[in-house]
Protein backbone atom coordinates (compact mmCIF):
# COMPACT_ATOMS: atom_id res chain seq x y z
CA UNK A 1 0.00 0.00 0.00
CA UNK A 2 1.22 3.33 -0.60
CA UNK A 3 2.27 6.14 1.42
CA UNK A 4 0.25 9.57 1.27
CA UNK A 5 3.40 10.90 0.30
CA UNK A 6 3.79 8.64 -2.64
CA UNK A 7 0.37 8.48 -3.29
CA UNK A 8 0.59 12.30 -3.84
CA UNK A 9 4.02 12.44 -6.10
CA UNK A 10 2.86 9.90 -8.43
CA UNK A 11 -0.59 11.91 -9.10
CA UNK A 12 1.37 15.34 -9.62
CA UNK A 13 4.27 12.93 -11.35
CA UNK A 14 0.99 12.00 -13.99
CA UNK A 15 -0.86 15.95 -14.22
CA UNK A 16 0.52 18.46 -16.25
CA UNK A 17 -1.04 21.85 -16.43
CA UNK A 18 -2.88 22.69 -19.18
CA UNK A 19 -2.20 25.12 -22.33
CA UNK A 20 -2.56 28.68 -21.76
CA UNK A 21 -5.18 31.11 -22.86
CA UNK A 22 -5.85 34.64 -22.78
CA UNK A 23 -8.97 35.62 -20.46
CA UNK A 24 -10.73 39.23 -19.61
CA UNK A 25 -9.24 40.25 -16.17
CA UNK A 26 -12.85 39.16 -14.51
CA UNK A 27 -12.24 35.71 -15.53
CA UNK A 28 -8.89 35.66 -14.17
CA UNK A 29 -10.27 35.96 -10.41
CA UNK A 30 -9.36 32.76 -8.20
CA UNK A 31 -7.22 32.02 -11.36
CA UNK A 32 -2.81 31.65 -11.30
CA UNK A 33 -0.83 33.90 -13.61
CA UNK A 34 0.56 31.26 -16.36
CA UNK A 35 3.52 33.67 -17.06
CA UNK A 36 5.77 36.39 -15.48
CA UNK A 37 4.18 39.56 -15.80
CA UNK A 38 6.27 43.01 -15.39
CA UNK A 39 5.06 46.63 -15.08
CA UNK A 40 4.98 49.18 -17.95
CA UNK A 41 3.84 51.73 -16.48
CA UNK A 42 4.58 52.86 -12.97
CA UNK A 43 2.54 53.32 -10.06
CA UNK A 44 2.13 56.19 -9.00
CA UNK A 45 2.60 56.81 -12.59
CA UNK A 46 3.22 60.76 -11.74
CA UNK A 47 4.33 63.02 -8.45
CA UNK A 48 0.65 63.67 -7.18
CA UNK A 49 -0.91 64.91 -3.98
CA UNK A 50 -1.77 62.71 -1.43
CA UNK A 51 -4.28 65.34 0.16
CA UNK A 52 -6.56 68.19 -0.55
CA UNK A 53 -4.56 71.81 0.31
CA UNK A 54 -1.71 73.63 -1.12
CA UNK A 55 1.01 72.59 -2.74
CA UNK A 56 3.68 74.33 -1.49
CA UNK A 57 7.96 74.62 -0.59
CA UNK A 58 8.15 73.07 2.81
CA UNK A 59 10.48 75.72 3.78
CA UNK A 60 7.96 78.75 3.24
CA UNK A 61 5.37 76.73 5.55
CA UNK A 62 7.81 77.53 8.67
CA UNK A 63 7.02 81.04 8.43
CA UNK A 64 3.54 83.23 9.35
CA UNK A 65 3.66 85.15 5.73
CA UNK A 66 1.03 85.04 3.70
CA UNK A 67 1.61 82.82 0.56
CA UNK A 68 -0.25 83.78 -2.33
CA UNK A 69 -2.65 81.18 -3.84
CA UNK A 70 -2.03 81.28 -7.57
CA UNK A 71 -3.62 78.30 -8.96
CA UNK A 72 -5.70 75.50 -8.48
CA UNK A 73 -4.98 71.59 -9.96
CA UNK A 74 -7.65 68.71 -9.75
CA UNK A 75 -7.31 65.47 -10.40
CA UNK A 76 -6.88 64.88 -14.12
CA UNK A 77 -5.75 68.16 -14.75
CA UNK A 78 -1.79 68.82 -16.36
CA UNK A 79 -0.07 70.86 -13.96
CA UNK A 80 0.50 73.63 -16.26
CA UNK A 81 2.02 76.10 -13.67
CA UNK A 82 5.10 76.57 -11.69
CA UNK A 83 4.83 76.88 -8.25
CA UNK A 84 7.20 80.28 -7.62
CA UNK A 85 9.15 81.02 -4.02
CA UNK A 86 6.87 82.07 -1.49
CA UNK A 87 3.45 81.06 -3.11
CA UNK A 88 0.32 78.27 -2.52
CA UNK A 89 -1.17 76.39 -5.26
CA UNK A 90 -4.65 74.33 -4.50
CA UNK A 91 -4.25 70.99 -4.85
CA UNK A 92 -6.62 67.84 -4.35
CA UNK A 93 -5.87 64.32 -3.93
CA UNK A 94 -4.24 62.60 -6.34
CA UNK A 95 -3.83 65.56 -9.02
CA UNK A 96 -0.46 65.57 -10.56
CA UNK A 97 2.24 68.49 -8.01
CA UNK A 98 3.26 71.36 -10.13
CA UNK A 99 6.83 71.74 -11.01
CA UNK A 100 8.69 73.94 -8.02
CA UNK A 101 6.58 72.51 -5.15
CA UNK A 102 7.91 70.16 -2.66
CA UNK A 103 5.15 68.86 -0.52
CA UNK A 104 1.34 69.95 0.12
CA UNK A 105 0.15 71.40 3.24
CA UNK A 106 -3.67 70.14 4.30
CA UNK A 107 -6.52 72.29 3.76
CA UNK A 108 -7.06 72.13 7.73
CA UNK A 109 -3.58 73.10 8.59
CA UNK A 110 -3.92 76.60 6.57
CA UNK A 111 -6.06 79.74 7.25
CA UNK A 112 -7.39 81.35 4.50
CA UNK A 113 -8.16 84.85 3.50
CA UNK A 114 -11.72 85.70 2.90
CA UNK A 115 -11.19 85.10 -0.87
CA UNK A 116 -9.08 82.51 -0.80
CA UNK A 117 -6.31 84.35 -2.25
CA UNK A 118 -3.83 83.74 0.29
CA UNK A 119 -3.28 80.87 3.63
CA UNK A 120 -1.42 81.31 6.07
CA UNK A 121 0.32 78.01 7.47
CA UNK A 122 -0.38 76.89 10.95
CA UNK A 123 1.61 74.03 10.86
CA UNK A 124 5.33 73.69 8.97
CA UNK A 125 5.18 70.43 6.59
CA UNK A 126 8.15 68.36 6.12
CA UNK A 127 10.00 68.14 2.41
CA UNK A 128 8.06 65.67 0.36
CA UNK A 129 4.84 65.40 3.13
CA UNK A 130 2.05 64.54 1.74
CA UNK A 131 3.38 64.16 -1.92
CA UNK A 132 3.15 60.75 -3.65
CA UNK A 133 6.35 60.28 -5.60
CA UNK A 134 6.29 58.75 -9.53
CA UNK A 135 7.33 55.06 -9.08
CA UNK A 136 7.70 54.70 -5.11
CA UNK A 137 5.41 51.56 -5.50
CA UNK A 138 6.08 50.20 -8.80
CA UNK A 139 8.89 50.73 -11.02
CA UNK A 140 8.52 49.83 -14.80
CA UNK A 141 10.34 46.51 -15.38
CA UNK A 142 9.33 45.30 -11.59
CA UNK A 143 7.68 41.99 -11.62
CA UNK A 144 4.09 42.18 -11.42
CA UNK A 145 3.08 38.37 -10.62
CA UNK A 146 5.31 35.54 -10.98
CA UNK A 147 4.06 32.58 -13.24
CA UNK A 148 2.21 30.60 -10.76
CA UNK A 149 1.24 33.03 -8.53
CA UNK A 150 -2.82 33.63 -7.69
CA UNK A 151 -4.40 36.38 -9.34
CA UNK A 152 -6.29 37.82 -6.30
CA UNK A 153 -8.24 40.96 -6.32
CA UNK A 154 -5.25 43.55 -5.53
CA UNK A 155 -2.97 41.51 -8.31
CA UNK A 156 -5.84 41.91 -10.84
CA UNK A 157 -6.35 45.64 -9.98
CA UNK A 158 -2.68 46.09 -10.25
CA UNK A 159 -2.68 44.28 -13.68
CA UNK A 160 -5.81 47.06 -14.71
CA UNK A 161 -3.56 49.45 -13.32
CA UNK A 162 -1.26 49.06 -15.90
CA UNK A 163 -4.23 49.46 -18.67
CA UNK A 164 -4.40 45.27 -19.45
CA UNK A 165 -7.72 44.06 -20.24
CA UNK A 166 -6.36 40.56 -20.61
CA UNK A 167 -4.41 38.06 -18.87
CA UNK A 168 -2.76 34.74 -19.70
CA UNK A 169 -4.28 31.85 -17.47
CA UNK A 170 -4.17 28.03 -17.90
CA UNK A 171 -7.12 26.52 -19.95
CA UNK A 172 -10.25 24.90 -17.55
CA UNK A 173 -10.13 21.25 -17.39
CA UNK A 174 -13.40 19.61 -18.31
CA UNK A 175 -14.79 17.61 -15.10
CA UNK A 176 -17.02 15.14 -14.56
CA UNK A 177 -18.14 14.37 -11.00
CA UNK A 178 -19.59 11.24 -10.57
CA UNK A 179 -21.60 9.32 -7.76
CA UNK A 180 -22.35 5.60 -7.49
CA UNK A 181 -24.50 3.56 -5.25
CA UNK A 182 -28.23 1.98 -5.14
CA UNK A 183 -29.29 3.36 -1.92
CA UNK A 184 -28.43 7.39 -2.84
CA UNK A 185 -31.48 9.19 -4.04
CA UNK A 186 -31.58 12.93 -4.77
CA UNK A 187 -32.23 16.02 -2.45
CA UNK A 188 -35.83 16.61 -3.45
CA UNK A 189 -37.22 12.95 -4.22
CA UNK A 190 -39.21 11.05 -1.44
CA UNK A 191 -36.59 9.30 1.49
CA UNK A 192 -37.17 5.33 0.97
CA UNK A 193 -36.74 3.02 3.26
CA UNK A 194 -32.88 2.19 3.50
CA UNK A 195 -32.09 4.47 1.10
CA UNK A 196 -30.06 8.07 2.22
CA UNK A 197 -29.47 11.36 0.02
CA UNK A 198 -26.51 12.10 -2.14
CA UNK A 199 -24.20 14.68 -0.01
CA UNK A 200 -21.26 13.65 -1.60
CA UNK A 201 -22.33 15.09 -5.35
CA UNK A 202 -22.91 18.78 -3.91
CA UNK A 203 -19.80 18.41 -1.62
CA UNK A 204 -17.94 17.40 -4.36
CA UNK A 205 -18.65 20.45 -6.65
CA UNK A 206 -18.42 23.14 -3.34
CA UNK A 207 -15.19 21.51 -3.24
CA UNK A 208 -13.90 22.16 -7.15
CA UNK A 209 -15.56 25.59 -6.90
CA UNK A 210 -13.31 26.24 -3.58
CA UNK A 211 -10.05 25.34 -5.79
CA UNK A 212 -11.14 27.79 -8.37
CA UNK A 213 -12.83 25.33 -10.99
CA UNK A 214 -15.32 28.08 -12.39
CA UNK A 215 -16.26 26.11 -15.82
CA UNK A 216 -19.11 24.37 -16.20
CA UNK A 217 -19.13 20.51 -14.59
CA UNK A 218 -20.76 17.52 -15.83
CA UNK A 219 -23.04 15.25 -12.75
CA UNK A 220 -23.75 11.70 -13.14
CA UNK A 221 -25.10 9.17 -10.84
CA UNK A 222 -23.80 5.49 -11.53
CA UNK A 223 -26.17 2.96 -9.72
CA UNK A 224 -24.58 -0.36 -8.68
CA UNK A 225 -24.00 -2.21 -12.05
CA UNK A 226 -20.92 -3.03 -13.90
CA UNK A 227 -22.75 -2.50 -17.55
CA UNK A 228 -23.98 0.70 -16.46
CA UNK A 229 -20.76 1.63 -15.07
CA UNK A 230 -18.52 0.49 -18.10
CA UNK A 231 -20.32 2.32 -20.63
CA UNK A 232 -20.63 5.56 -18.87
CA UNK A 233 -17.11 5.45 -18.24
CA UNK A 234 -16.29 4.51 -21.96
CA UNK A 235 -18.23 7.55 -22.77
CA UNK A 236 -16.86 10.03 -19.81
CA UNK A 237 -13.42 9.24 -20.43
CA UNK A 238 -13.29 10.54 -23.47
CA UNK A 239 -15.29 13.46 -22.83
CA UNK A 240 -13.03 14.89 -19.49
CA UNK A 241 -9.74 15.63 -18.41
CA UNK A 242 -11.09 14.77 -14.82
CA UNK A 243 -13.36 12.33 -13.10
CA UNK A 244 -14.00 12.39 -9.55
CA UNK A 245 -15.90 9.43 -8.67
CA UNK A 246 -17.44 9.08 -5.39
CA UNK A 247 -17.98 5.45 -3.77
CA UNK A 248 -17.68 1.82 -5.77
CA UNK A 249 -14.29 1.44 -4.83
CA UNK A 250 -14.01 -0.94 -1.85
CA UNK A 251 -14.05 -4.81 -2.10
CA UNK A 252 -17.51 -5.50 -1.86
CA UNK A 253 -19.78 -6.90 -4.68
CA UNK A 254 -21.79 -4.01 -5.55
CA UNK A 255 -18.13 -1.63 -6.01
CA UNK A 256 -17.88 -1.90 -9.35
CA UNK A 257 -15.32 1.09 -10.38
CA UNK A 258 -12.38 -1.69 -10.46
CA UNK A 259 -13.84 -4.19 -12.52
CA UNK A 260 -15.37 -1.36 -14.66
CA UNK A 261 -11.81 -0.06 -15.42
CA UNK A 262 -10.86 -3.23 -15.55
CA UNK A 263 -13.05 -4.30 -18.60
CA UNK A 264 -11.96 -0.91 -20.29
CA UNK A 265 -8.56 -1.83 -19.99
CA UNK A 266 -7.30 1.32 -17.97
CA UNK A 267 -5.04 0.17 -15.23
CA UNK A 268 -5.37 1.39 -11.87
CA UNK A 269 -2.20 3.07 -10.94
CA UNK A 270 -2.53 2.82 -7.61
CA UNK A 271 -5.78 1.53 -5.13
CA UNK A 272 -5.38 2.07 -1.45
CA UNK A 273 -3.36 4.61 0.41
CA UNK A 274 -2.31 4.10 3.95
CA UNK A 275 -4.00 7.37 5.22
CA UNK A 276 -7.34 7.70 7.50
CA UNK A 277 -10.01 8.10 6.41
CA UNK A 278 -9.89 7.40 2.77
CA UNK A 279 -7.84 3.83 2.80
CA UNK A 280 -9.59 2.74 -0.71
CA UNK A 281 -8.62 6.01 -3.17
CA UNK A 282 -8.25 4.97 -6.21
CA UNK A 283 -6.48 6.90 -9.07
CA UNK A 284 -6.24 5.95 -13.19
CA UNK A 285 -5.20 7.58 -16.68
CA UNK A 286 -6.45 6.80 -19.77
CA UNK A 287 -4.32 7.67 -22.86
CA UNK A 288 -7.34 8.59 -24.87
CA UNK A 289 -7.15 11.09 -27.25
CA UNK A 290 -6.93 14.05 -27.45
CA UNK A 291 -5.95 14.64 -23.83
CA UNK A 292 -5.07 12.03 -21.13
CA UNK A 293 -8.30 11.39 -18.61
CA UNK A 294 -7.46 10.88 -14.88
CA UNK A 295 -10.14 9.46 -12.76
CA UNK A 296 -9.95 9.07 -9.28
CA UNK A 297 -11.89 6.97 -6.82
CA UNK A 298 -12.84 8.90 -3.60
CA UNK A 299 -14.50 6.18 -1.05
CA UNK A 300 -18.21 6.81 -0.74
CA UNK A 301 -18.20 7.51 2.74
CA UNK A 302 -18.86 11.20 2.70
CA UNK A 303 -15.19 12.28 4.94
CA UNK A 304 -13.07 10.14 3.35
CA UNK A 305 -14.18 11.12 -0.25
CA UNK A 306 -13.55 14.78 1.96
CA UNK A 307 -9.78 13.82 3.26
CA UNK A 308 -8.80 12.63 -0.06
CA UNK A 309 -10.03 15.35 -2.43
CA UNK A 310 -8.16 17.18 -0.15
CA UNK A 311 -5.05 15.53 -0.02
CA UNK A 312 -5.09 14.24 -3.76
CA UNK A 313 -7.52 15.82 -5.82
CA UNK A 314 -6.50 19.15 -5.07
CA UNK A 315 -3.48 19.72 -5.37
CA UNK A 316 -3.64 17.53 -8.79
CA UNK A 317 -6.17 20.35 -9.85
CA UNK A 318 -3.99 23.08 -8.51
CA UNK A 319 -1.34 21.80 -10.49
CA UNK A 320 -3.32 21.65 -13.79
CA UNK A 321 -4.62 25.18 -13.09
CA UNK A 322 -0.97 26.23 -13.02
CA UNK A 323 -0.60 26.73 -9.32
CA UNK A 324 2.55 26.97 -8.30
CA UNK A 325 4.16 24.47 -5.26
CA UNK A 326 4.06 27.08 -2.67
CA UNK A 327 0.01 27.50 -3.46
CA UNK A 328 -0.75 23.63 -3.42
CA UNK A 329 -0.36 22.67 -0.15
CA UNK A 330 -3.06 23.37 2.53
CA UNK A 331 -2.48 26.16 4.80
CA UNK A 332 -0.65 25.07 8.14
CA UNK A 333 -1.13 27.07 11.23
CA UNK A 334 0.41 25.87 14.74
CA UNK A 335 -2.52 25.72 17.55
CA UNK A 336 -2.64 24.26 20.74
CA UNK A 337 -4.49 21.18 21.55
CA UNK A 338 -7.16 21.21 23.91
CA UNK A 339 -7.70 17.32 24.62
CA UNK A 340 -5.29 14.45 24.62
CA UNK A 341 -5.65 12.24 21.74
CA UNK A 342 -4.19 8.97 20.46
CA UNK A 343 -4.11 7.56 17.22
CA UNK A 344 -4.47 3.82 18.23
CA UNK A 345 -4.45 3.36 14.38
CA UNK A 346 -1.89 1.74 12.11
CA UNK A 347 -2.22 4.07 9.20
CA UNK A 348 -2.14 8.28 9.47
CA UNK A 349 -5.69 10.04 10.75
CA UNK A 350 -6.61 13.01 9.93
CA UNK A 351 -8.58 14.10 12.78
CA UNK A 352 -11.34 16.82 11.87
CA UNK A 353 -11.36 19.80 13.81
CA UNK A 354 -11.93 23.61 14.65
CA UNK A 355 -9.02 25.59 14.76
CA UNK A 356 -9.98 28.90 16.64
CA UNK A 357 -8.44 31.62 18.27
CA UNK A 358 -5.02 29.47 18.26
CA UNK A 359 -6.39 26.26 19.75
CA UNK A 360 -7.16 22.90 17.35
CA UNK A 361 -10.34 20.79 19.04
CA UNK A 362 -11.47 17.68 17.53
CA UNK A 363 -15.37 18.05 16.33
CA UNK A 364 -17.68 15.21 17.25
CA UNK A 365 -17.39 11.83 16.02
CA UNK A 366 -14.18 10.79 14.40
CA UNK A 367 -15.57 8.05 11.73
CA UNK A 368 -15.70 8.40 8.19
CA UNK A 369 -19.29 8.83 7.82
CA UNK A 370 -19.45 11.35 10.10
CA UNK A 371 -20.74 14.62 7.88
CA UNK A 372 -22.15 16.77 10.48
CA UNK A 373 -19.11 16.21 12.71
CA UNK A 374 -17.33 16.84 9.74
CA UNK A 375 -19.39 19.87 8.95
CA UNK A 376 -18.25 21.78 11.86
CA UNK A 377 -14.69 21.46 10.92
CA UNK A 378 -12.18 23.93 9.33
CA UNK A 379 -9.07 22.35 9.76
CA UNK A 380 -7.14 18.69 10.11
CA UNK A 381 -5.01 17.25 12.46
CA UNK A 382 -2.55 14.58 11.17
CA UNK A 383 -1.37 11.99 13.70
CA UNK A 384 1.16 9.23 12.60
CA UNK A 385 0.09 6.00 13.54
CA UNK A 386 0.65 5.25 17.43
CA UNK A 387 1.04 8.60 18.00
CA UNK A 388 -0.02 10.24 21.60
CA UNK A 389 -0.40 13.98 22.01
CA UNK A 390 -1.23 15.56 25.44
CA UNK A 391 -3.82 18.03 25.98
CA UNK A 392 -1.97 21.56 25.31
CA UNK A 393 0.34 20.09 22.86
CA UNK A 394 1.38 22.64 20.06
CA UNK A 395 0.13 20.61 16.56
CA UNK A 396 0.31 22.01 12.95
CA UNK A 397 -3.60 22.51 11.86
CA UNK A 398 -4.21 22.42 8.31
CA UNK A 399 -6.67 24.58 7.22
CA UNK A 400 -9.28 22.78 5.15
CA UNK A 401 -12.63 24.17 3.69
N1 LIG B 1 -14.49 -5.62 3.77
C1 LIG B 1 -14.11 -4.36 3.66
N2 LIG B 1 -15.06 -3.43 3.65
C2 LIG B 1 -14.73 -2.13 3.54
C3 LIG B 1 -13.37 -1.78 3.47
C4 LIG B 1 -12.40 -2.79 3.45
O1 LIG B 1 -11.17 -2.51 3.39
N3 LIG B 1 -12.82 -4.07 3.55
N4 LIG B 1 -13.05 -0.47 3.44
C5 LIG B 1 -13.99 0.41 4.10
C6 LIG B 1 -13.61 1.79 3.90
S1 LIG B 1 -12.24 2.28 4.76
C7 LIG B 1 -14.33 2.64 3.15
S2 LIG B 1 -13.88 4.30 3.10
C8 LIG B 1 -15.48 2.23 2.39
C9 LIG B 1 -15.38 2.77 0.97
O2 LIG B 1 -16.27 2.11 0.21
P1 LIG B 1 -16.73 2.54 -1.24
O3 LIG B 1 -15.83 3.57 -1.81
O4 LIG B 1 -16.92 1.32 -2.01
O5 LIG B 1 -18.04 3.31 -0.96
P2 LIG B 1 -19.52 2.78 -0.89
O6 LIG B 1 -19.52 1.40 -0.34
O7 LIG B 1 -20.14 3.00 -2.19
O8 LIG B 1 -20.08 3.77 0.19
C10 LIG B 1 -19.56 3.85 1.46
C11 LIG B 1 -20.52 4.61 2.36
O9 LIG B 1 -20.67 5.92 1.89
C12 LIG B 1 -22.03 6.21 1.57
N5 LIG B 1 -22.04 7.02 0.34
C13 LIG B 1 -21.56 6.64 -0.83
N6 LIG B 1 -21.76 7.61 -1.74
C14 LIG B 1 -22.41 8.59 -1.11
C15 LIG B 1 -22.93 9.84 -1.53
N7 LIG B 1 -22.82 10.25 -2.80
N8 LIG B 1 -23.56 10.63 -0.63
C16 LIG B 1 -23.70 10.21 0.65
N9 LIG B 1 -23.21 9.03 1.11
C17 LIG B 1 -22.60 8.22 0.23
C18 LIG B 1 -22.63 4.87 1.33
O10 LIG B 1 -24.00 4.88 1.48
C19 LIG B 1 -21.90 4.02 2.35
O11 LIG B 1 -22.48 4.16 3.61
O12 LIG B 1 -15.58 0.84 2.36
C20 LIG B 1 -15.41 0.20 3.64
N10 LIG B 1 -15.70 -1.18 3.51
O1 LIG C 1 -10.90 4.76 4.59
MO1 LIG C 1 -12.38 4.50 5.23
O2 LIG C 1 -12.53 6.06 4.73
O3 LIG C 1 -11.41 4.56 6.79
O4 LIG C 1 -13.72 4.68 6.18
Amino acid sequence: MLTEQEALEHILSSVTALPSQSVPLREGVRSYAARAIHATIPLPGFDNSAMDGYAVRAEDTRTTEPLRVTGAIAAGDVAGVSLEPHTAIRIFTGAPMPPGADAVIMQEDVSTDAEKKSIVCKEPVELGENVRVLGCDLCVGQRIVDKGEPLNAARLAVLASQGLTHVDIAEAPRIAVVTTGDELIPPGEPLLPGKLYNSNGIMLEAMLRSVGISSPITFHHLRDNLEETVSALRELTRQHDFIILSGGVSVGEHDYIKPALKALDIPAEFWRVKVKPGKPVLFAKTVSSPRPCHLFGLPGNPVSSHVTFHLFVRPALLKVLGAGNASRSLPRVSATLTRAMKNRGDRPHYIRGVHEDGKFTPTGVQQSHALFSLSRANAFLRMDPEQELAEGATVQALLCD
